[in-house]
Formats: structure tokens, sequence, C-alpha cells
């Protein structure tokens, strides 16, 4: 899989030939192999260009082959080969030079790219780090902190940015593989030694120590527990300290650790979890690459709260035009200035002009009347979005798609007041929506395979991982959040503390506990919407609230501090203490402690020590469940939809791979068993009974997570 041909007399060209992105596969490592030895074997050949077919140099080691025993040639000696040979290899980088793309370029003598390719070494992102000499090779040419934060970032890089740093040789706007020639045919017979990277010694620095030091104390800070980056700056201070073979050693040490460990697996399968979700598939046989999206130019958003300011920043930054709908003078003005501000502090990091010019504002429906699709915006409150859909469908055009971002409502019930039902679909956001990746698109049972194709392809324009939904309370995310913070808060009432409950979570990999996510994104919210689901109300004693609601138990504890004011970071207090009204830094606080103890006095609830392992679990394995409820219902397509929809919405963890992942990994059997007895001390805890899905899988010996979707004995798919 790469193709050899002879031109311009004394050049040999290699291509690269495994689309769609040149993975370095083992038939192309085989290739490679083959036609470079040839190269350096013909008399007649006095250079060699190396590039890709398609316009993409290579995407890397073939990420598929991860999981299976390595077979043909292994990276290292196919570069080290190249780099060795007495004959100047020359890279022409067009599209992608990713991973073990970029470093078999590293081990070429020359690298020239066109000026739209983008490079980096993003194995960090897939748990592992770039062992084919990157980590050795890159910090002999940039020096180490360069080396350092691309390695332990993964970032791509233009090729603008590549030729300052040094990595490129030559940028050009026209066809890279003519220029690359050029330049083979303008270095022949020149030294090779400078050009080799693994011959040279890293440029000097001083403060090696507090160099690595802070990159390490870094890279903890950025992403908890996770191991890849922390083997990344060990085998970056490898090249700085040993020699280049020692170098290898190390690195090869290292990637062996990280190879073998679950964090890894996890990645990957996030990595192919990401692209599956965008494969959506509807009952009726419509399907992502079946149904055709409309080309939305125009949008409205209606309300410009915290969410709408979001969607417009999103949309606008899509290359789309918007007309942002407020009821009153003082919030429109409000949600202008914010809109502003986000689009140009962003323009001017970006160093570009900031696309105002693609925002008008608006106080009345009536501006809507042409625009391609409308997001309703509004507060969640069933009546008052109905009325905003009836408004809409006398008011827009016949042909506009009418999108409701409600957090949990039924989408049907919406698309029943308008007269266009298989328009509306649910896109739901999460906030700030102009920065959370995640788009839970909600096919309602009428919602078209256009309308469902048109709002998840609008999700991939504006930079989202859409993933559809099935039209149940909650849809995926916020249904089985439920059961994740009920548990939280059982643990408080049964002895824990809400700090000692975060630092659990926060050890686990979430990036703040639940609690502390809860004061900052306000009690009162929640509250607000157990008020309306009539789990409070006139009916509930205030002095003494029931522990037992709606048949199941419950946990007045959140109400009972929202009663005392305390709303999290905006009051200044919530489960934690802050300076002051909207102060960010969390203390824990005595009176909560005090607070707690008298509850438990007064209801009588023994208060025992809670150790980690039983917070983790409860609130973990109690999401899972939920989980396999939600692929029971048929609510989600697959675990690889639930998993994406926690990594890009929900702040877990990446490197566990997402909750039906994680549970996998854990074991099935371990994670039925910890229900099960869980269940038996809590039988008052519905969520915590285990899922006849669950069940079923272990009953059949675990299957692999990704054949469980056979397990899954509804035929009632409500995507
Ligand atoms: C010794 C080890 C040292 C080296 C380690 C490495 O190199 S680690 C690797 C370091 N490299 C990376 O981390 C780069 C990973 N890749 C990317 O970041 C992006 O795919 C992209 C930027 C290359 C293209 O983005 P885009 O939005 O234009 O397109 P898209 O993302 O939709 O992908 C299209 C199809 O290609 C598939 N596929 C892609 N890459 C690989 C691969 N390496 N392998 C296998 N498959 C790969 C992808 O699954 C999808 O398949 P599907 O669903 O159609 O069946």
């Amino acid at each position: 899989m790469a193709q050899y041909a002879r031109t311009k007399g004394s050049i040999a060209l290699i291509t690269l030939t495994n689309p769609p992105v040149n993975a370095l596969s083992s038939a192309v490592r085989k290739g490679i192999t083959e036609t470079v030895s040839r190269a350096l074997n013909d008399t007649q050949v006095k250079a060699v260009v190396l590039c890709g077919e398609n316009g993409q140099f290579c995407g890397g080691a073939d990420i598929k082959e991860f999981a299976k025993p390595m077979s043909g040639p292994a990276l290292v000696p196919m570069i080290h080969a190249i780099e060795a040979g007495e004959k100047p290899v020359v890279a022409a980088i067009e599209g992608i030079a990713l991973g073990g793309g970029l470093e078999l370029a590293l081990g070429c003598h020359y690298r020239v790219a066109h000026a739209k390719a983008r490079m980096g070494l993003p194995e960090v992102t897939l748990g592992l780090l770039p062992a084919a000499g990157g980590t050795q090779r890159l910090p002999r040419l940039t020096g180490i902190p360069t080396a350092l934060e691309l390695i332990t970032t993964g970032r791509h890089i233009t090729a603008q940015e590549a030729l300052k740093l040094g990595i490129v040789d030559k940028v050009t706007d026209g066809n890279v593989v003519d220029a690359a020639m050029e330049m083979a045919l303008s270095v022949i017979g020149r030294p090779l030694s400078p050009r080799r990277l693994s011959t040279l010694s890293t440029p000097p620095l001083a403060n090696l120590d507090g160099v690595f030091e802070a990159a390490m104390a870094q890279v903890k800070r950025r992403s908890r527990g996770a191991m890849a980056p922390v083997a990344c700056v060990k085998a970056v201070r490898a090249a700085a300290e040993l020699p280049y073979s020692q170098g290898m050693k190390r690195e090869l040490e290292l990637m062996g650790t990280l190879m073998s460990s679950g964090q890894a697996k996890a990645l990957q399968y996030c990595f192919f979890a990401q692209r599956a979700v965008g494969k959506w598939s509807l009952p009726n046989g419509a399907q992502w690459n079946n149904s055709r999206p409309r080309d939305i130019r125009t949008a409205g958003v209606i309300g410009l709260g915290t969410m709408g300011r979001g969607i417009v920043v999103s949309l606008v930054k899509a290359g789309i035009s918007v007309v942002a709908v407020e009821m009153e003078e003082k919030q429109l003005d409000l949600g202008r200035k914010e809109v502003t501000g986000i689009l140009e502090r962003d323009a001017k990091r970006r160093g570009v002009t900031a696309p105002l010019h693609l925002i008008s504002f608006a106080l009345s429906l009536q501006s809507l009347r042409g625009v391609d699709l409308v997001i309703e915006a509004v507060f969640e409150d069933m009546e008052l979005k109905k009325r905003v859909f009836a408004d809409l469908s006398r008011v827009c055009n016949q042909n506009t798609m009418l999108c409701t971002n409600t957090s949990g409502l039924d989408v049907d019930q919406i698309a029943s007041v308008t007269d266009r039902p298989p328009l509306v679909v649910g896109m739901h956001f999460f906030a700030p929506a102009h920065v959370m990746k995640l788009l839970e698109v909600v096919c309602g049972p009428r919602s078209s395979a256009e309308a469902v194709a048109t709002a998840m392809s609008l999700g991939k324009r504006m930079g989202k991982v859409s993933v559809a939904v099935g039209n149940c309370p909650g849809f995926v995310g916020n249904r089985m959040l439920k059961s994740y913070m009920d548990e939280s808060v059982f643990l408080l009432e049964e002895g824990a503390s809400p700090e000692q409950v975060d630092q659990a979570l926060e050890e686990f990999g979430f990036a703040l506990g639940i609690f502390k996510v809860g004061d900052l994104s306000g009690l009162d919210v929640g509250w607000r919407v157990r008020k309306s689901s009539g789990l409070i109300g006139p009916d509930v004693n205030p002095t003494f609230p029931s522990r037992v609601r709606q048949g199941r138990r419950y946990c007045p504890l959140p109400d009972l501090l929202c009663e005392q004011g305390r709303w999290g970071q905006k009051t200044g207090r919530g489960w934690y203490l802050y300076d002051s009204a909207g102060g960010r830094v969390a203390r824990p606080d005595p009176e909560i402690q005090r607070f707690l103890q008298d509850y438990r006095l007064r209801y009588g609830i023994p208060s025992r020590r809670i150790s980690e392992q039983e917070v983790v679990e409860r609130c973990v394995f109690a999401l899972a469940n939920e989980g396999f409820q939600v692929l029971e219902d048929g609510m989600a397509a697959g675990p690889e939809d639930i998993d994406m929809v926690y990594v890009f919405g929900y702040g877990w963890p990446r490197h566990r791979g997402g909750p039906m992942f994680h549970a996998a990994q854990v074991g099935l059997p371990r994670v039925l068993q910890r229900l099960e007895f869980y269940y038996r001390e809590n039988p008052d805890i519905p969520h915590l009974q285990p899922s006849a899905l669950l069940r079923r899988l272990v009953g059949a010996g675990s299957p692999p997570i990704q054949q469980w979707k056979q397990y899954i004995r509804s035929t009632h798919s409500q995507l």
C-alpha cells in the first residue's frame, strides 16, 4: 500500500495509499519499507519524495490495529532506515501529518508542507505517546518547551506555525509534491548528517528541572488521573537527559505501560464512539447516509438567557446569519452586550474580525418570518413553550424548521401545537452552549428524517458532537443524571459530607464533584423543576418534610438548603461557602456539617462512615444502571451514544471511556453484584435495582460492548 514511481529521472516518488487518511497499517508499513529499500538500492535514484494519496499525507498509526497482535514491520526501524539512508528523503505534507504520520516526516531529511496542512502528535488523546521516535526527535528539532507543549496537549498546528517552529522547511500554496521534488533536486549531494534529527542534541535549556517540574504539575492539574500526559513528560525528559538510543528505550518502556492500560483502551474506544454516533438511524430505515440535511443559512434564536446567548454565538461562528429575539428591551440589551462581548473576545484571541454583521436583534417573533430554522431557548416551562411554538407556527414560513432547546420536556407535546410536527426536533445544548461540545438531538415520534438529519448536520457545523436521542423525560443525559444526583444526596443523609463525596468523584476523574457542580449551576434551578413536577408543594409538611415522595425515597436536603437562600455561588453559599456572592473558591462550611447532623438526628438516621469506594460505586453504578435502562427503552442507539453524551456533556473523565464502557471495564458481573448489594441495603431506591439488560448481558457471559445491541430486547427503538 505504497506506490513507487521514478520521476524527473533521479527522483523516486513513494505514495502512501490507504484511504481515507493513509493510516500506517501493517500493509502500508510493509509498502514503505519495501519501496524505501528499493529507492536506496537503485543507483539511478538520487533523492526520494514521500507523499500520501488523495491530498492526505498520513493520519498516523492505524488505531484499529492497536487491539490486535502486532504484525508486519515495526514503525521505529522503518523510520530509522529512512533517516539513516544515504539519499535525501523529502516529506511532501498535504492535508494532515498526525501522530506516526508526523513521526515519519520527522525521520525524513526535509519537510515541505501545503499551506492548508495540519500537523500534530495527538497520541496523548488516545492514551499513548508518540513512540515512533516522536518524543526523541521533536525536542531535538524545536527545543524542549515547544515539544513538551505539543506532545502533552496533542494540539494540531497549522503549516505556518510549523514553519515558525522549524518543523517544516518550506510552505507552499501550490502543488506540494512538485515543491518537494524541487527541494529534493536542490539538496542532492548536500551532507545529510545535520538533517538526521536523532543525531542532534536537544538545544540547551537553563533550569531544566524547573521546566519539567512545571510541565508535570500542569499535566497533573489539567488531566486528573490520566496516565498518558505524565508519560509524555517523562519521555521528553529522557530526550533532554539521555543519548538518543537510551531515550528510545525509555520511550518504548513508557509506551508499553500505556498500551496495556485500561486508559488507552478507553480513549481509543472514545475515538471510534465519537465517530459512530454521527451514523444515526431511525426505525423507518432513514439514516445518516440516506437522508439529506437542509442547507441552513439563516436561523432565529428565541430567548437570550445564558443558553440562548451561547446558541447565538455557536451559530454565528459557524457562519450562519442569526436573528436573536427577546421579549423585553432590557433583556435584549443585556443579551446583545453579552453576545457581542463573547464574539469580540474570541475574535481578538484568534486575530480575526468578529462576525457581528451576521447578527440582528429583535423584540418580536415577526422578525423570524424568513429564517430557515428557529431554536427556542425560553424558560423550561411547558405552557410557555407551547405558546411560543403556536406563535411560531403562525409567524414562520411553512417550511421553517422549529427546534426546542428543552432539557427534558416532551418534544412531541411541543410539536403538537404546531402545524408541522415532522419539522420539530429537540436541540438540547449544554451550558455554556458556545463552549460545551455536546448536542442531544431529540427525535420526537413524528420528527422527519430530514429534520433529524438537518439538526445533526447543523450540530456538526457548529463543532458539536451531535447524538440522536429518544424523547423521554430528561432524554439521555439528564435522565441518567437524576440517579447519580439522588445517590449523592442519599449519601449525605447516611453520613457523608459534600466535600467527601466530591473528593471521591474528583479522584475518580470528574473535573468537579457533584456538589461543586450544583453550586456552580445554581441550586435553585433544580428546586424550580421539583416544584413544577409536584415533588414540592403545599402538601409537604414544611417542618418535617417527607422522605418518601411519588412512591420512592426522596431527600429533602437540597430543598431545605434553597429555603435558607443557599443557592450556590450566586448567593455566596450553597453546599460550600464562598467569599462573596459570585465567588468561585469553594470552602467547606461548618454550618453545613451542623445542618446535616441536625437533619440526621431529626429523622433518626444513624450516621455511618462511608468509604470512597461506596461513594463512587453508588453514584457511578447507579448512573450506568439507568444507562442500561435507557438502552432497553430504545432511547439511545447504543452504549457509545450514552458514553459520548457523558464525555462531552457531563465532564465524565474521557480516560474512563464513559459510564457504559466503565461498567464493561469493571466487569458486568461485578457491577451487577454491587448493585444487588446496594439495592438489598436500600430497597426504597428503585434506580439501584439492576436493570434487566444488565442481567441478560451477565447471563450471556458479558459480551464485548460492541455486541450489546444484540441483547437489547426491545425492537421498539424510539430513534
Ligand atoms: C508506535 C505508535 C506511535 C504512533 C501512534 C499513532 O500514530 S496514534 C494515531 C495518531 N493519529 C491520530 O490520532 C489521528 C486520528 N484521526 C483524526 O484525528 C481524524 O480522523 C482526522 C483529522 C485525520 C480526519 O478527520 P475527519 O473529520 O476528516 O474524518 P474522521 O475523523 O471522520 O475520519 C475518517 C475515517 O478515518 C478513520 N481514521 C482516521 N484516523 C485513523 C487512524 N489513525 N487509524 C484508523 N482509522 C482512522 C476514522 O475512524 C473514520 O472512519 P469511518 O468512521 O469513516 O469508518
